[in-house]
C-alpha cells in the first residue's frame, strides 16, 4: 500500500488532488461552462444523478478490530482476465472534449495500472488508435444504429483490433432530457469528431440529443446480443440493467456480464440509484455471470461497498474525464492510483485480505433519507 506518487517535485502539497472531488474541482475551473454541464449534468431534475452518490454516502462500513492484514490482495478476475483492482473506466464519449490526450491518453493511463477501459462508440479517437496505446484489457461500448451496417462494423473492428468484449448499452433508445444542454444549446465543438463513425453516420452528431433521436434504432430488442456475438466472436455485456426482469432477459439473450447502470443519471430521471438496484440484480443473476456497477463511485470505500452488495467490479465515468481534464493521462493515472489505494486501505480497515472475502455483513445498508448532493 505504498502511497501513489501524486506530486511532481516543486508542487506544494496543498495543490495536489487527493480525491475524485479534488479532480472535479480542477476540471470545473479548466473547462468551458457548457462542457462542464454536458459532463457533470444529468437528465430532468437530476434526482437519479444526485441519488447515485448520495446512496454511497449513506452506506456505513463495519470496521474490523486488529485485522491482522499486512498487505491485502486487491485483484479480481473478470471474464477470464485478472484486474489488479476491481475497477475500470466506463464508456464516456469524446475524451478530447476535455484534453488533447483523448482516449489514447486514458488508455495509456489505465494500461499503466493494468486496469480496463471501455471505449465509447462516440470516442474522439479511432478504436484502432486507442488499441495501439493500450496495454490492459479494452472493451468496446456499442450503440445500435438504424443503419445496422454501422453497428456491425464497430463489432467487427473491435474484434480485429484486440478488444476483449462488447458492452451493449441498453438504456438509451435516445439520450435523456438533459436540461443543462438544452438551456446551453450545447454542441460538440467542430474540431471534435465521432472518430469511429462514417461521415454519413456521424452527420448531426454535434447535437447528441437530436442525433440520437434520428440515428439510434429504437426497435432494438434482446436478439441483438446474439447478432453482436456472431458478428464479433466476442462476449457481450449488457449495460443499463436495473431490475431482476431485465437481468433475466439479458441472461436469456446470452450476455456474458451485466453492468448495473443508470447511465450516470443521464437517462431516466427517477430511476433508482445503482447501489439501490444492485441487490435485486445480483439476486436474480444467482452467480450466472459477473455483475458490475457504475454510477456515483467516487472513493475506494464506495468500491468496497459495491463489492459487499454483490458487484464483481465497478466502473467510473465522470472521474476519468475530471482527471483527464485536470492533467491529461497523468491525471487519469493518479485518479486510478488514488481509488486503488483507498480501496486497499478500506479492505484492511474492514478486515478483508481479498475481494472475494468482502460480503454483505461488511455494510450497514444505506437508509433513506439520503444526504442532498449538489452537482454544480
Ligand atoms: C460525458 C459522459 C458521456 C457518456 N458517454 C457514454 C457513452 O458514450 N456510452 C455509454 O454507454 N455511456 C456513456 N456515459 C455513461 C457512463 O458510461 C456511465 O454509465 C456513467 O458515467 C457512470 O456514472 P459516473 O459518471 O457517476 O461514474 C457517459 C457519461 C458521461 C458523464
Ligand atoms: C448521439 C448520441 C451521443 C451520445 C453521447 C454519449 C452519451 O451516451 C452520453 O450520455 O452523453
Amino acid at each position: 500500500m505504498t502511497a501513489p506518487a501524486l506530486r511532481p517535485p516543486g508542487v506544494p502539497a496543498a495543490a495536489q488532488p487527493l480525491t475524485v472531488a479534488d479532480f472535479a474541482a480542477l476540471a470545473r475551473e479548466r473547462l468551458p461552462a457548457d462542457v462542464w454541464d454536458f459532463i457533470a449534468g444529468g437528465a430532468g431534475r437530476e434526482r437519479t444523478l444526485a441519488a447515485n452518490e448520495a446512496v454511497f454516502e449513506a452506506a456505513r462500513l463495519r470496521p474490523r478490530a486488529l485485522p491482522g492484514i499486512e498487505e491485502p490482495g486487491t485483484s479480481v478476475e473478470v471474464l477470464g482476465s485478472r484486474w489488479p483492482a476491481p475497477l475500470g473506466i466506463a464508456p464516456v464519449a469524446y475524451h478530447e472534449l476535455v484534453h488533447p490526450d483523448g482516449e489514447s491518453g486514458t488508455a495509456r493511463a489505465a494500461g499503466d495500472l493494468g486496469l480496463p477501459l471501455v471505449v465509447s462508440t462516440f470516442s474522439s479517437r479511432r478504436l484502432e488508435e486507442v488499441a495501439a496505446a493500450a496495454t490492459a484489457p479494452l472493451w468496446l461500448q456499442v450503440y445500435c444504429f438504424r443503419d445496422t451496417a454501422t453497428t456491425l462494423d464497430l463489432a467487427r473492428r473491435a474484434r480485429a483490433s484486440g478488444y476483449q468484449a462488447l458492452v451493449l448499452t441498453t438504456d438509451t433508445p435516445f439520450t435523456g432530457r438533459r436540461l443543462r444542454d438544452l438551456r446551453n444549446d450545447f454542441r460538440i465543438p467542430g474540431h471534435i469528431a465521432a472518430a469511429n463513425l462514417s461521415e454519413t453516420a456521424a452527420a448531426g452528431a454535434a447535437t447528441p440529443g437530436a442525433h440520437s433521436r434520428h440515428a439510434f434504432d429504437r426497435s432494438t430488442g434482446w436478439s441483438v446480443v446474439a447478432r453482436l456475438r456472431a458478428e464479433s466472436g466476442l462476449p457481450v455485456l449488457a449495460k443499463g440493467v436495473l431490475t431482476a426482469r431485465d437481468a433475466e432477459a439479458a441472461l436469456a439473450a446470452g450476455v456474458a456480464g451485466i453492468v448495473v447502470s443508470n447511465h450516470g443519471g443521464r437517462q431516466l430521471d427517477g430511476a433508482p440509484a445503482t447501489l439501490e438496484a444492485l441487490p435485486e440484480v445480483v439476486a436474480a443473476v444467482r452467480g450466472r455471470c459477473p455483475v458490475l456497477l457504475d454510477g456515483g463511485v467516487r472513493t475506494g470505500a464506495d468500491v468496497l461497498v459495491a463489492l459487499a452488495l454483490g458487484a464483481r467490479a465497478v466502473l467510473v465515468g465522470r472521474p476519468a474525464l475530471y482527471a483527464l481534464a485536470a492533467d491529461g493521462a497523468a491525471g487519469v493515472r493518479r485518479m486510478l492510483s488514488l481509488l486503488t489505494e483507498e480501496f486497499a486501505e478500506t479492505m484492511v480497515l474492514t478486515g478483508h485480505a481479498t475481494p472475494d472475502a468482502i460480503g454483505p455483513d461488511t455494510v450497514l445498508p444505506p437508509v433513506p433519507p439520503y444526504p442532498a448532493r449538489s452537482h454544480g
